[in-house]
């Protein structure tokens, strides 16, 4: 009684098509028919039959797939299938049926169309039902596990084998990933064997193992890592331009002796002028340091004040390295006019500090395992139907299995951190906790967070600048979407599965973080706007903002040393010894420049925000929404090409172009 044009889309990636049968029914809102085709099934490739259907299967619901084998069983990687139901005018109707799923097993797989959200409380309830059993299905297979207290909840992975299979990086990421860091680990032991023969003496003797693939600003840190201004510009715009606040009064650990009294003037007067910031390593005070193959290493927790020049120039005015403590003499304050090498030892203190707070707080901590929560929470509480899953699913791509790959082989027992990093060996998961504890909504989201960090409007504050913008971008394309499907907040408050959602990553996967402004429920449109914005930010902006500098500014070692073997300086007697015994030795700068540029480098299968190609939604409000958005991105990145342009040092981590659509790597 009918007759449709279907199609089957194959995924283009390795291992896309298979040689097994795939079954297809059409489930029609009066009945279903099996379609007796016989797919090929090939990688990358589209396949469309016409078919007769002699039922009224009445309006279509859904497709059904059975993969079936005789010998091997062959996964399936199905983009979407399509179908055109003939109209006795003769116009076609397009439906669309997004999967962009594995198929594996000889299960049932059951693929509503893709406007079905919409219609869930209508055709008998039949989308509701699905969308429960799909429920009840993923959270059997996604399920939170407590990898360690005091952290984010993780996905249950004892290791990536143990990811579903559609959460898996896919052959060509896998292969890269494996083989990249087969070839550093190549790489540092030709290093190791070239600097056998030579002495490691002097600061210039870091240059023996700066060789190899380098960024250009890689090799202008090499050039200009011991400027102030250089040292200073790092907090704005390097690595980490989480932690810098504008100074509101002088820092209570700031103890200044008698002898300072200048000093004291010019912090007052730089206060009084607005210009004063400073950068609290706090977090760090009293955390175990490291014990490397049986050498003690040695920890920090500096203040550092600056000041802002007239020209936007950040300068460092003093260093803490050690907050005050009762019953010990006051901590120096090391300044810009010290011995040169004290100068320059305090500062590679407070870079070693930085990279603790960088690696353990802004990045694996604020992105990599808060877009887990997500990850996780969105599979067991959002159907494929659901609007708020097909906006976010693009933006969760791999991130369960690269930080899963993080708990076996970077911050496990016996990994990376424990191998070279001075918080490694329990102190860098006593610095994450600290950090979950103190973890806010508020400064997930740039707006707050930067004007709670008094940094908004400030000319060479490039990371805030660029952050702002990608944040109004990116809410403007949520609230296109949102608005879609929700015409009031009485529709928001009314969705159960978005409310399940919310508080399931609140009070479950970030372990009950409303004490810290996170929403338990949405009311309104605008404050699940906000929450989806902030989702989406963190997951692409924020994760590129903090990870591609690691290729950039951790390469020169002593601009950004993984440990430090000898005590912090408590006078001012600094000798190059002094210096070399400190930074990190050989092998421990080899493997920070490996895993650092394993980690920062350009991803070969990266997606750029907004620029996915799977479709979940149909209809052209959908469409129009996300042209906006890319248009939106592509103006931008214009601008920020242009600014950049005039600039001796670019700022490129908020280039739209450069901001992969998930977390990755
Ligand atoms: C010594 C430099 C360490 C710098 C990295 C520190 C933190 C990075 C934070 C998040 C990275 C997230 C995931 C990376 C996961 C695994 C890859 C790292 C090393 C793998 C080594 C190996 O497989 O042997
Ligand atoms: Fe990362």
């Amino acid at each position: 009684m009918g007759r449709y044009r279907v199609r089957v889309a194959t995924g283009s990636f390795a291992f896309s098509g298979s040689n097994n049968q795939v079954r297809l029914w059409l489930v029609g809102l009066r009945a279903e028919a099996e379609l007796g085709l016989r797919l090929r099934l090939s990688r990358g490739q589209m396949e469309d039959f016409e078919v007769d259907v002699s039922e009224d299967l009445g309006p279509l619901l859904f497709v059904k797939l059975r993969k079936t084998h005789l010998l091997l069983k062959d996964a399936w990687f199905c983009n979407h299938i399509t179908v055109w139901v003939f109209q006795e005018s003769t116009e076609e109707k397009e439906i669309m049926f997004p999967c962009y799923r594995w198929v594996q097993g000889d299960g049932i797989i059951c693929l509503p169309e893709a406007t079905a959200w919409m219609m869930r409380n209508e055709v008998q309830g039949l989308f509701q039902k699905h969308g429960e059993e799909e429920l009840e299905e993923r959270r059997t297979l996604y399920r939170w596990a407590t990898w360690k207290e005091g952290l984010p909840l993780s996905v249950a992975a004892a290791s990536e084998k143990d990811l579903p299979l559609d959460v898996r990086f896919h052959e060509g990421k896998k292969i890269d990933f494996e083989g990249t860091l087969a070839a550093g680990m190549m790489d540092i032991a030709l290093k190791r064997l070239y600097t056998l023969l030579n002495s490691w003496k002097s600061l210039e003797d870091f240059d023996q193992i700066f060789w190899g693939s380098k960024s250009a600003l890689a090799k202008r840190v090499h050039q200009s890592w011991k400027e102030d201004d250089f040292f200073g510009y790092q907090f704005l715009n390097g690595v980490n331009p989480t932690l810098l606040r504008r100074s509101t009064s002088l820092p209570t650990r700031l103890v200044i002796p008698p002898e300072l009294e200048g000093l004291q003037v010019q912090l007052e007067r730089k206060l009084q002028e607005g210009c004063l910031f400073e950068a609290d390593f706090s977090l760090l005070a009293g955390v175990q340091a490291n014990v490397i193959q049986g050498e003690r290493q040695h920890l920090a927790a500096p203040l550092v004040m600056l000041k802002m020049e007239p020209d936007g120039k950040l300068l460092p005015m003093a260093i803490q390295l050690q907050p005050p403590c009762s019953g010990s003499p006051d901590p120096p304050l090391f300044l810009p006019s010290d011995p040169s090498l004290t100068w320059l030892l305090a500062k590679a203190w407070v870079r070693n500090s930085d990279f603790q707070l960088h690696e353990l707080q802004a990045h694996l901590l604020k992105t990599h395992l808060v877009a887990e929560v997500f990850a996780v929470a969105t599979m067991r509480c959002l159907p494929g139907m659901h609007p708020i899953f097909k906006l976010l699913i693009p933006h969760l791509r791999y991130t369960l299995e690269i930080n899963t790959r993080a708990r076996t082989k970077l911050i496990s027992d016996g990994g990376i951190f424990d191998q070279v990093v001075n918080t490694g060996g329990g102190g860098h998961l006593d610095v994450l906790r600290r950090a979950t504890a103190c973890l806010t909504y508020r400064s997930l989201c740039p707006p707050y967070d930067l004007a709670d960090r008094g940094l908004l409007g400030i000319p060479s504050a490039l990371y805030a600048h660029d952050a702002l913008r990608l944040w109004d971008i990116i809410s403007r394309y949520v609230q296109g979407i949102v608005h879609l499907y929700y015409s009031e907040d009485k529709v928001v408050q009314s969705d159960p599965e978005l409310q399940a959602w919310c508080q399931e990553i609140t009070e479950i996967g970030l372990c009950g973080a409303q004490e810290r402004g996170f929403p338990v429920s949405f009311q309104s449109r605008a404050e699940l706007c906000h929450f989806v914005t902030m989702c989406i930010f963190t997951c692409t902006a924020q994760h590129s903002g903090i990870n591609q500098g690691q290729l950039d500014w951790y390469a020169w070692v002593p601009n950004a040393p993984c440990t430090m073997r000898k005590p912090p300086p408590t006078t001012k007697d600094v000798t190059l010894e002094m210096v070399m015994a400190t930074l990190p030795n050989v092998h421990q700068a080899c493997l920070q420049m490996t895993i650092a540029w394993h980690l920062g480098r350009f991803q070969p299968d990266m997606v750029p925000l907004g620029h996915h190609k799977e479709e979940y939604f149909a209809g052209p409000g959908h469409k129009a929404v996300l042209n906006r958005f890319q248009e939106d991105l592509n103006t931008l990145e214009r601008e920020i090409v242009a600014r950049n342009k005039g600039l001796d040092l670019p700022y490129y981590y908020l280039q739209p172009s450069r901001i992969e659509n998930s977390i990755t790597i």
